[in-house]
């Protein structure tokens, strides 16, 4: 691409091409080269997808043959409608950013940065003020204005590992079962919704973070198809707590068992853990952390500040690692700025830079009281503080502090303490993470 050339323009001799239905095969196809899998296309064919076909684009290039008589995919990507994605203190219509490949004889000739500068585009259309995506390599889409909003946090938790007490935990009834749509699925939908917190002006954004909101992703979570057991995994489990004969949390897990000569070491691998409250969450700990003939149970996708990092007497024996969980891009800066709350008041000037999407850059009044409504406003005025886009979409989750992207020379302070008043204002009191990936 040139720099006179339009964001979304492709190479010579590609075309975009609006998927459908009918491309499954083809998508598949094209998926599989970009994310190798010992599984063929039509084991994967037989799944449901989570995809909402509306928002899935290809590229198809001249001379790729491809199955059904239609041209072979040289590259896709898609997104997912998140229509309340969860921002401290409110939700905002999101695009997450999602299947991305490209077929590796086509790579590094501009295809992904043509799919971005479409997908930036559509966001605009939709009024989806951002954008979020889960990161096959972390090198990827700084480039495209991404910022790292999110960490998460890897567990391997000792079974029977000590738990601080919680009142009113061992009231709950104990339910371990087959995760089954019919069963489950109220119960499942209702309690990841949740607002935490619900006191706060807004919620806090908690238990379950971003939620499914297609029919096509929930087909796919409950599909539980075998293709998705690696490791020997078994079918999909839920443990649910109940107090006074009502769900107050529940977790999806799988075991895996390893005999060795010295016993059992089979291990816990959980999805979901979502609780309405602290005695939920005991309860629930306390069953995942204690199930025969397993010697670990290993979290994924936790907040960086889930209720087991405090529960746990010896957190250092569940060696935690830290992993790269939601990137943000923030596709129209004041709709984004104004529509999430911020836990200072806070009256500062953001000088954004943002080369993709020119709308975006220049400066920028942000004002808002503590928890609540804030505004933001083109402004004349010099700016207190100045970053990229990609700042503001690290710093936008609450996530990440400016103090710290300025520690790293990624935010500039121009008036003296703007930095701080900011930092405080764009914190939230809960971390975010997403637990699934999308
Ligand atoms: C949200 C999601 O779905 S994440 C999933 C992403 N998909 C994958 O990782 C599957 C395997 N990889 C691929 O399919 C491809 O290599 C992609 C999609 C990552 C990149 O597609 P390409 O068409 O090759 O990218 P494109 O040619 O537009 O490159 C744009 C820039 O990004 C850089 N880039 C592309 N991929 C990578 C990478 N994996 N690591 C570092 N830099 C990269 C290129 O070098 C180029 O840099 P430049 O602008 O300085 O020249």
């Amino acid at each position: 691409m040139t720099s006179d050339q339009p964001a979304t323009a492709l190479p010579a001799g590609y075309r975009f091409r609006q998927l459908t239905s009918a491309d499954r095969h083809a998508l598949l196809d094209l998926d599989t080269w970009a994310f190798p899998d010992p599984h063929s296309v039509d084991e994967f064919d037989a799944l449901a997808l989570p995809l909402t076909w509306e928002r899935a684009v290809g590229v198809e290039a001249d001379g790729v043959a491809g199955p059904s008589g239609r041209g072979g995919l040289a590259a896709v990507r898609a997104s997912y409608p998140f229509a309340e994605f969860p921002v401290p203190g409110a939700t905002l219509p999101t695009a997450g950013l999602t299947w991305v490949g490209v077929h590796p004889q086509h790579r590094r000739r501009g295809l992904l940065t043509a799919m971005i500068g479409q997908h930036l585009e559509r966001c605009r259309e939709r009024g989806e003020a951002l954008s979020a995506l889960f990161a096959a390599e972390t090198a990827i889409y700084g480039r495209f204005g991404y910022g790292k909003a999110a960490d998460d946090l890897r567990l391997t938790v000792p079974r029977g590992a000590a738990l601080r007490d919680v009142p009113g935990a061992d009231e709950h009834s104990v339910r371990i079962e087959h995760a089954d749509r019919v069963r489950h699925g109220e119960l499942v939908a209702r309690l990841h919704r949740a607002p935490g917190l619900p006191t706060a002006p807004g919620g806090l954004n908690r238990p379950g973070w971003a939620t499914r909101e297609s029919d096509a992703l929930w087909d796919s979570y409950w599909s539980d198809p075998k293709t998705f057991r690696t490791g020997g995994r078994e079918s999909l489990r839920v443990v649910v707590v109940e107090r006074d004969g009502e769900p107050r949390g529940y977790a999806t897990f799988r075991r895996t068992l390893d005999w060795q000569v010295t016993g059992p070491r089979g291990t816990v691998h959980t999805g979901d853990v979502v609780a309405l409250d602290a005695a939920a969450a005991r309860a629930l700990w306390g069953v995942l952390l204690d199930l025969d003939l397993m010697a670990t149970t290993e979290p994924f996708l936790l907040a960086t500040d889930d209720p087991v990092t405090s529960l746990l007497v010896d957190p250092r024996a569940a060696a935690p690692r830290v992993a790269d969980n939601v990137w943000v891009r923030v596709v129209d800066v004041p709709a984004a700025l104004a529509g999430r709350r911020y836990q200072a008041e806070v009256d500062v000037v953001l000088g954004v830079a943002d080369a993709r999407l020119p709308d975006n850059a220049g400066s920028w009044r942000l004002r808002a009281a503590a928890f609540g409504e804030a505004s933001c406003e083109r402004t004349d005025a010099a700016p207190d503080l100045e970053l990229d886009v990609r700042e503001l979409g690290a710093a936008y989750l609450g996530g990440t502090s400016l103090a710290a992207l300025a520690g790293a020379g990624l935010v500039t302070e121009r008036t003296p303490g703007a930095l701080a008043r900011a930092s405080a204002a764009f914190g939230w009191p809960v971390a975010p993470a997403c637990g699934w990936v999308f």
